[in-house]
């Protein structure tokens, strides 16, 4: 017999918890496996991992209720159960928290579990009222979920995963709000919420798959975070934290193609300190990579933004001077000779580079072209004696 419409709309909640229910724990599990590989770069996932398990075993508990014999158990389930609740998402407005790279907010987090659970214990053994426990459930719900929204208002960049995640939880903490008032003003009819009521049904359904979706979005984002942690570790030099080869390539090629259009000017400067091995055999590579963290520092405060610095590993560093003549390198190069002598750490050896300068003279000339011309003009001012600029000869 095919079902009449009706019947495809139809929720049985017990089976509709279970399927959210074990869902909670997968995805529980995924958090908790990032958290183990990711722990030092995205914070908060070991918070939600152990907020969805929470979950899990205040729905477990709310399933036992109807099926422990007696009336003490069944109360009992339901006690534990709006415990682990208050503790599952009260754990998710932490991992949050530590997510944006705030401070757990531990004092909040301990005092509405405590308020909470009192006020849950005299409205189902003192004073039964569940119109009232619902209500107060839903509002230190909503308090967890609104720190959560403002946070990701807040401090959420401009990506797809955390604006999903902020609409989310700020509709989240609209529902929650939402169903406080219900509770308050509509009869409760019955003290299990597993029994099929319209309202409770509508609001059973919408917590399970909001939970869902909230975990889902906070992965997106703990996704896109570790995407640009990794998309820098694969472009910069851990040590100066200046471009690597690889980024200064893309950022190479993406001007060579802007500038070409136009028909404008772009300089190469090839940066090399003198005597660097004498001062890592004299003071130690620790002190030699303090040196190096140094000069990539003074290079960079002597460059517009629109320029770059790379390492090409060893005391070698490169700089793109995008929208620059011969005139504008010099004068850079000069600079930054100056402030090694003016601005130098005096914890530090002295020290001193020689650079090597060459423009791009044709639009066929390739980098490697160029880089062949400014290494020469390097050398030569090697030779020259160091601590001096060097133009490059015409190919
Ligand atoms: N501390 C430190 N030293 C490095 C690093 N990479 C390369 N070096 C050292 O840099 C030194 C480079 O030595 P050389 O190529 O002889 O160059 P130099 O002593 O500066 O001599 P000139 O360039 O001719 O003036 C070597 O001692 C390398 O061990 C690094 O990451 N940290």
């Amino acid at each position: 017999m095919t079902p009449g419409p009706a019947l495809l709309f139809q929720l049985d909640l017990r089976t509709l918890l279970l399927m959210s229910v074990a869902m909670s724990g997968g995805m529980s599990m995924v958090m908790y496996s990032l958290h183990r590989s990711f722990r030092g770069e995205v914070r908060g996932l070991n918070r939600w991992s152990l907020g969805l398990l929470c979950v899990v075993a205040g729905g477990v508990s709310f399933a036992l209720n109807g099926q422990l014999p007696g009336v003490w158990p069944g109360k009992a389930a339901l006690l534990a159960a709006n415990a682990f609740l208050f503790w599952g998402v009260g754990l998710s407005m932490l991992g949050t928290q530590e997510f944006f790279g705030r401070r757990p907010s531990w004092g909040l987090f301990h005092g509405i579990w405590l308020v909470g659970m009192l006020l849950t214990a005299w409205w189902m053994l003192v004073q039964p009222h569940l119109g009232a426990r619902i209500a107060a459930f839903s509002l230190a719900a909503f308090i967890f979920y609104s720190v959560q929204s403002w946070l990701a208002w807040r401090e959420g960049v401009r990506h797809f995963s955390y604006c999903f995640f902020a609409v989310l939880v700020t509709a989240q903490a609209l529902t929650v709000l939402a169903r406080m008032f219900t509770a308050l003003t509509v009869d409760a009819v019955t003290e299990d919420v597993l029994v099929n009521g319209a309202l409770v049904n509508v609001f059973m359904a919408l917590a399970s798959f909001m939970t869902l979706m909230l975990a889902v979005a906070f992965l997106m984002m703990a996704m896109r975070r570790l995407q640009g942690i990794l998309e820098e570790r694969s472009t910069h030099d851990p040590l100066t934290g200046v471009l690597n080869r690889r980024g200064f390539d893309i950022f190479y090629n993406k001007q060579r193609v802007q500038l070409g259009r136009d028909g404008r000017p772009l300089s190469l400067m090839s940066i090399d300190l003198d005597h660097f091995k004498a001062i890592n055999d004299r003071y130690g590579h620790v002190v030699g990579d303090r040196v190096l963290v140094q000069i990539a520092n003074i290079i960079s405060q002597a460059l517009r933004e629109s320029d770059y610095v790379a390492r090409f590993g060893g005391e070698e560093f490169v700089v793109l001077l995008p929208d620059a003549e011969v005139p504008r390198a010099m004068m850079v190069a000069e600079r930054i000779r100056e402030a090694l002598r003016t601005g130098w750490d005096d914890q530090l050896p002295p020290c001193t580079v020689s650079i090597g300068i060459g423009t791009h003279l044709s639009r066929e000339e390739t980098l490697d072209g160029l880089m062949d011309r400014t290494d020469a003009a390097l050398y030569r001012a090697k030779e020259n004696g160091r601590d001096r600029v060097e133009l490059a000869a015409a190919p």
